[in-house]
């Protein structure tokens, strides 16, 4: 084996999801690095990301790189890390929700070490901000931008099976080549559109308009912004403020969940919903209904 092999090195490196939340480690990785690439592309409103990198650096180093040159020519950037070190960094944690692992995985098979530094995960603090157990989460999906040209039907199964195992489904918001992210409300109607599609191949009611729907967006210093509706119906109809959400459809709470959710909403009583649709979707995963992919 060829003597670098194994001390060339290309970091991936979590920047947080928002200014002042970079790690002691991250920091370093930057300074200790010969080339930093930083991709704003897998997080909707990073527009600071380039400049914090490139503060913390100092120099020269920095370069901002595309969804295509991190995918399409990620060869190039092997190859400079193999006899330089080289630095990716992401917003957020670059393991989280990113196609970061297949970059990886070409590196490793061209001999280069791989070393992950994990960042604050702007999913990870959505989903604490709500206060709702982490173990009772279940499959994450990504719900489409129409600018895909998709209809989401598996993204509506997916929640169906979630539910079947008493599990609360995170749904992230699609982000367009600018960087700008799916409105909740356009997300939701594709969604519901594609649960009406669904369920008719399933042999089953459109149910998901009538879960509730918490929209969270993690901010800092713990200026977290929750907002609940008592069913996806109505959030496809609301006009939601600007902001990086993800959105959340609980399965069926537990009171110390309920008044949890309360209160981290800032709300004066718990979120008010549709206890028998928790029902009717029990009974057909009972029946199976769901477990025919589509
Ligand atoms: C492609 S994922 C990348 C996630 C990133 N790697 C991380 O660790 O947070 C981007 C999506 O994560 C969710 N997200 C990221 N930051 C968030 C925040 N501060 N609050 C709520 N959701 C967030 C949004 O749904 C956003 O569209």
């Amino acid at each position: 084996m060829d003597g670098r092999r194994g001390l060339v090195t290309l970091l991936l490196v979590g920047w947080g999801y928002a200014p002042g939340m970079q790690t002691l480690e991250a920091l370093e990785a930057v300074h200790r690095a010969d080339v930093v690439y930083v991709e704003s592309y897998t997080m909707p409103g990073s527009d600071w990301l380039y400049r914090s990198v490139a503060e913390a650096a100092g120099d020269g180093r920095v370069v901002r790189a595309s969804r295509s040159d991190l995918e399409e020519r990620s060869s190039e950037i092997v190859s400079m890390a193999i006899d330089r070190v080289v630095a990716v960094v992401t917003a957020g944690d670059p393991m989280v929700a990113t196609t970061h692992s297949s970059l990886a995985a070409e590196a490793l098979e061209a001999g280069v070490r791989v070393r992950y530094i994990p960042g604050v995960s702007g999913v990870q603090a959505a989903r604490g901000a709500t206060m709702l157990s982490f173990y009772r989460f279940g499959g994450t999906v990504t719900l489409p931008g129409p600018w895909r040209g998709v209809t989401p039907l598996s993204v509506a199964r997916r929640i169906y099976l979630n539910l079947c195992a008493d599990l609360h489904t995170t749904a992230l918001l699609d982000v367009d080549d600018q960087g700008v992210q799916l409105d909740p409300s356009v997300g939701v109607r594709l969604l519901l559109r594609g649960d009406e599609e669904y369920s008719s191949l399933a042999g089953a009611p459109a149910l998901l308009a009538r879960l509730p729907a918490i929209l969270v967006s993690a901010g800092v210093g713990g200026d977290h912004r929750v907002l609940y509706w008592s069913s996806l119906g109505e959030l496809a109809r609301a006009g939601v403020e600007r902001g990086v959400y993800s959105m959340i459809v609980p399965a069926r709470l537990s009171p110390v969940e309920e008044w949890l959710l309360a209160v981290a909403a800032g709300e004066q009583s718990p979120l008010e919903f549709d206890r028998d649709v928790y029902k009717i979707v029990g009974e057909n995963c009972k029946k199976g209904v769901y477990m025919e992919p589509v």
